[in-house]
C-alpha cells in the first residue's frame, strides 16, 4: 500500500503541490488527472524519490521510508512515458542488464516468463529493441517491473502515443497486475483509459487533489464533464 500524507513540494515561493492525502491500496488503479502543470508529474516523482518533499510523508504498508531508503526503492518500479531501453539489444538482453544491474529477486520465474506475461514471446529474442512498436517497449516497461518484483508501480502517462489496440493491450496487462495485487498510480490525460483501468480516479488542480472518485460509479462522459468543470 502507497500512502502520501500532507504532500506538499515547492519551488521557491510556488507551491506545485499542496498536501497531497493520497493512498493506492494492494488491488488498486488509482488514475491522477488534471491539466498540463497540475502536479501529477510531482506527485510520481516525489514517490520516486527523484525530488525531496517540502513537507509531508510518504508511506510504504504504513511505514515512513524516505527516498534513499533501500525498502522503499526496492518496492517501487517506474513506466514513464517513454520506457528508456538499450535499441541494439533485444528484450531479452535488455531485461537481463536491468535485472543484474539492480539485483533483482525474481524467485524461481524466468526473464522469459515476465516477457511472455507481457505477450512478447515471439519477439523476445530475436529483435532488437530498435526495432520494436512504442507500444512493445511500453509492454516492456511492465516485464522490467514484473522482474523487479515490486509491488508499487508509478506510471506517467505511459499510453501516451499508443494506438488504441496498443493501448488496450497495455491496459490489459496493467489490469493483471492489479489483480496479483500491485499497487499502481497512473497519471494520464485519457479520461475513458482512466475509468477504463482504475479502480479509483483523483482530478488535480494547481497542486490539489480536487475530487477523489470510484470509477465503478461514474461514466467516462460524467467524468469528463465533472473534469472540465473542475480544471
Ligand atoms: N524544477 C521545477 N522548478 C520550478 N517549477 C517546477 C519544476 N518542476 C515542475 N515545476 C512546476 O510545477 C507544476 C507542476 O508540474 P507537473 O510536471 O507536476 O505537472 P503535470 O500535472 O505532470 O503536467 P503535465 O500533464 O504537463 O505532465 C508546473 O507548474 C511546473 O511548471
Amino acid at each position: 500500500m502507497l500512502q502520501a500524507i500532507s504532500l506538499s513540494k515547492n519551488y521557491g515561493a510556488y507551491c506545485a503541490l499542496n498536501q497531497l492525502n493520497l493512498t493506492v491500496k494492494a488491488g488498486e488503479v488509482f488514475c491522477l488527472l488534471g491539466q498540463n502543470g497540475a502536479g501529477k508529474t510531482t506527485t510520481i516523482n516525489l514517490f520516486l524519490g527523484f525530488i525531496e518533499p517540502s513537507a509531508g510523508q510518504i508511506l510504504i504498508d504504513g511505514k515512513e521510508l524516505d527516498a534513499h531508503d533501500h525498502e522503499r526503492r526496492k518496492h517501487l518500479a517506474y513506466i514513464p512515458e517513454v520506457v528508456m531501453l538499450y535499441g541494439n539489444l533485444s528484450a531479452i538482453e535488455n531485461l537481463d542488464y536491468f535485472s543484474k544491474l539492480a539485483g533483482f529477486n525474481y524467485g524461481t520465474k524466468s526473464l522469459t516468463d515476465f516477457l511472455t506475461q507481457c505477450g512478447l514471446q515471439e519477439s523476445a529474442h530475436h529483435k532488437h529493441l530498435s526495432g520494436f512498436s512504442k507500444g512493445m517497449r511500453q509492454k516492456v516497461g511492465i516485464a522490467i517491473a514484473l522482474a523487479k518484483n515490486a509491488k508499487i508501480i508509478l506510471m506517467d502517462e505511459p499510453t501516451s502515443g499508443l494506438d488504441p489496440k496498443a493501448t488496450a493491450e497495455f491496459t490489459q496487462l496493467v489490469k493483471q497486475l492489479a489483480a496479483e495485487g500491485k499497487s499502481i498510480l497512473m497519471a494520464t490525460h485519457d479520461i475513458f483509459n482512466a475509468v477504463n483501468v482504475g479502480s479509483h480516479i483523483g482530478i488535480m488542480k494547481q497542486g490539489e487533489l480536487i475530487h477523489t472518485l470510484k470509477a465503478s460509479e461514474i461514466s467516462a462522459n460524467d467524468l469528463q464533464e465533472l473534469y472540465l468543470q473542475t480544471i
